[in-house]
């Protein structure tokens, strides 16, 4: 299996040592990051803006991310591996499970899916079929234009109220882990206190059980103008792609990284 194991996922938070885990999208540079001492590699549908270079992450297909999954597993060198469900993959139950099913012959071992609780009858389906799954919360990509952009959610008393809620709910149907995306610094604390289950952050500070980046933010690689905030590169004075995860590792590890200045407030 992995180095991180499931039940090290499903029963217990790290005592205090940090999960890192790495967006990777092909074989070589999902070796690198094994390398470097990446222990989660998460085929992210980012895919769809990084690689493929659309403005979101809507254009791609169940069948594109199998693919990426694919290329991933045979360069992965014993880090957990999870992959996005894409866009409306979910919209239903069925179209959920055959989604998640195409991915886990993939090599996924988990899948990831945004959303809340309308999430709950596909992921008691999926656990029951033996599948693990990771509940997307926060800014969820996939929802950007009912946000109107990227924007941090959870701002404000009552949508803060309600993610708590909706993370034990999700907690309690099942989920095995939680990922939360630009939420103040503050209330993924919160969330993370709340729930036995493994919570992983970006942009969300510094408390959470563990953190993710695009790897190609990392390595200071951008499309886009400006950076999100949450965003540091590593790649700055390294001399290669590995020193540059390595010092990811080492930062996440140490608690250096993420930094106030890469958290956002309430
Ligand atoms: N390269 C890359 N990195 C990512 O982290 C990422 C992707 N692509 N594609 C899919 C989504 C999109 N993501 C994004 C993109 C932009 C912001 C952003 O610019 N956020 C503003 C916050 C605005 C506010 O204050 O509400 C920022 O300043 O960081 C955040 C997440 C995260 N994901
Ligand atoms: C940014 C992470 C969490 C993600 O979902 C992706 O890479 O698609
Ligand atoms: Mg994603």
């Amino acid at each position: 299996m992995s180095n991180v194991t499931l039940t090290r996922l499903q029963t217990q938070k790290p005592a205090g040592d940090k999960i890192v885990m790495l967006t990777a999208y092909e074989a070589t540079l999902a070796r690198a990051a094994c390398n470097a001492g990446v222990e989660m590699l998460l085929v992210g549908d980012s895919l769809g803006m990084v690689v493929q270079g659309n403005d979101s992450t809507l254009p791609v297909t169940v069948d594109e991310m199998a693919y990426h999954t694919a290329c991933v597993k045979r360069g992965n060198l014993g880090a957990f591996l999870l992959s996005d469900l894409p866009f409306m993959a979910a919209a239903s139950v069925d179209s959920g499970l055959a989604a998640s099913a195409k991915l886990m012959r993939a090599g996924a071992q988990m899948v990831k899916i945004e959303g809340g609780l309308s999430l709950i009858p596909l992921l008691q389906r999926l656990a029951q079929n033996g599948v693990p799954v990771c509940v997307h919360m926060g800014l969820t990509p996939q929802w950007v234009n009912l946000f109107g952009g990227y924007k941090v959610q959870g701002r404000g008393a009552e949508q803060a109220q309600r993610l708590i809620d909706d993370a034990k709910a999700l907690e309690q149907a099942g989920a095995a882990m939680l990922l939360l995306e630009c939420v103040p610094a503050a209330l993924a604390a919160q969330i993370t206190k709340a729930v036995q289950i493994p919570v992983i952050g970006i942009g969300a500070g510094a408390a959470t059980d563990g953190q993710v980046l695009v790897i190609h933010d990392l390595l200071g690689l951008t499309l886009r103008s400006r950076p999100p905030k949450f965003v540091k590169n590593f790649m700055a004075g390294r001399d290669s792609i590995e020193a540059a995860i390595a010092a990811y590792v080492q930062a996440v590890k140490s608690g250096e990284f993420p930094g106030q200045e890469h958290e956002f407030s309430a």
